[in-house]
């Protein structure tokens, strides 16, 4: 993240003084930078370049739509889960062809919607899914492009509630049933199959895993051509991870040219699902102390964002980088920064060595996946402003809720 301190001691994102933007905006609020957005697509973009890749961005991580609308029009396609998330994609500018469709429980409803304005692809996490779809395609008069998602039962060495390819998990179809799955969807009516895809969890930092679940799918790719049934594109999802405090995944373009290895002499378009790659750097939350108390065991820094607005701490036991927006020249002291909702699991980092004082601000790293789109209204508090900061300057591209918003639907029906 570029975040540097000016001579006064000010913390500057992207050449932006943090405090004039709380000062401007409010707290807690997400900054983002458009600078990182395109920095870290385009590694993506160049590292595939020699091969026909589509790069969906799995937009649960972050689905602003100014950021999608930024990814779109770098060439971004996007990952979907939801009739929500494709009505937000579209209404960014995401062309339909570049969509693809995952999750394991697709509504009749949201097939429909997906078929209408013609997306890419239909991820099929079951085989039920597969039999739902072939009607609802055929009550339309359609046919859907489909991949299986597989669940390789491959291990991502990652949280366990962030880890999807384990036969455990609920995702996908089992590696034993996908040929005859396969076999079954090739002979339906409505159905066309035209690839094969997998999503193994995310936060990984290591390629072994997904080399791994690679060599399982393209034993299936040969299995089905020597079939006859041959498959379009390859979709390997989502999962390489970024760095929060020590970790060191592997450079986007380490990624690609041991994937790119493994696809040399093949004609399989490529497709990738990331989310947390692209966005996740690329934001922090802004948060301004309220109080700091000295209870009998811990000191706290009680601060204005809590769980509701990153919930990935109280979640996942995530690690955060915290730091203050302003230097201070006192000895730093051993905190708790938490929030204001009434769990106990409502911190945003524990045991932190920071020099600050009430009113203070904080800025909390790599917030920019899974932080607003996890976010709720827990405690009836409003959801935090969003603003991108892009060339210098900054604008607002989610407004802060207000309380009048979140009791509105209940007013109108009050007795
Ligand atoms: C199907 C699918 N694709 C892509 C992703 C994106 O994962 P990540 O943010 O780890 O890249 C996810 C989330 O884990 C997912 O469930
Ligand atoms: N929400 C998780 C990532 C899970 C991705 C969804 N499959 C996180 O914050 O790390």
């Amino acid at each position: 993240m570029n975040l540097v301190s000016d001579g006064a001691g000010r913390l500057l994102y992207d050449g932006v003084a943090l405090a004039e933007i709380a000062e401007r905006f409010d707290t807690p609020c997400y900054v983002y930078s458009a600078e990182h957005l395109r920095t870290t697509f385009a590694a993506f973009r160049d590292a595939f370049a020699g091969h026909d890749t589509l790069i969906c961005y799995a937009l649960k991580a972050n689905s602003n739509l100014s950021i999608l609308r930024l990814l779109a029009e770098l060439g971004a396609g996007v990952d979907i889960v939801s009739g929500g998330e494709l009505q937000r994609a579209l209404a960014a500018g995401v062309p339909a062809e570049r969509i693809v469709f995952s999750g394991v429980a697709k509504s009749e409803a949201e097939m429909r919607l997906a078929l209408e304005v013609g997306i890419h692809c239909f991820n099929i996490e079951s085989e039920p899914e597969l039999i739902r779809l072939n009607r609802v395609a055929a009550a339309m008069g359609r046919t859907a492009a489909i991949s299986l998602r597989i669940n390789p039962d491959v291990d991502a060495h990652t949280h366990p509630y962030i880890s999807t390819g384990l036969k455990d998990n609920k995702f996908g179809i089992a590696h034993g049933d996908a040929l005859a799955v396969y076999r079954r969807a090739a002979a339906m009516a409505n159905i066309q199959v035209v690839g094969i895809d997998c999503h193994i969890g995310s936060q990984l930092t290591d390629t072994a895993p997904f080399l791994d679940a690679l060599d399982r799918l393209l034993a299936l790719v040969d299995q089905l051509a020597a079939e006859g049934i041959v498959l379009r594109h390859l979709d390997l999802g989502g999962g390489l991870g970024i760095r929060y405090a020590d970790e060191t995944p592997p450079a986007v373009a380490d990624y690609a040219q041991a994937v790119l290895a493994r696809l040399a002499g093949r004609s399989l378009q490529l497709v990738l699902e990331p989310g947390r790659a692209l966005v996740g750097n690329a934001g922090l939350l802004l948060t301004r102390v309220e109080y700091i108390k000295q209870g009998e065991t811990r000191r706290f820094a009680i601060v204005d964002a809590g769980m509701n607005d990153l919930m990935r701490p109280a979640l996942y036991q995530a690690w955060h980088e915290i730091v203050p927006v302003r230097h201070r020249d006192t000895p730093p002291q051993t905190v708790d920064v938490v929030g204001p909702v009434c769990e106990s699991s409502d911190f945003l980092g524990r045991e932190r060595e920071l020099a600050i004082e009430e009113g203070d601000l904080l800025a909390v790293l790599s917030s920019g996946a899974y932080g607003m789109t996890m976010s709720s209204n827990y405690n009836t508090r409003p959801r935090a402003a969003e603003v991108l900061i892009d060339g210098g300057q900054v604008r607002v591209i989610r407004r802060r809720e207000t309380v009048a918003q979140l009791i509105a639907d209940e007013q109108e029906l009050l007795g």
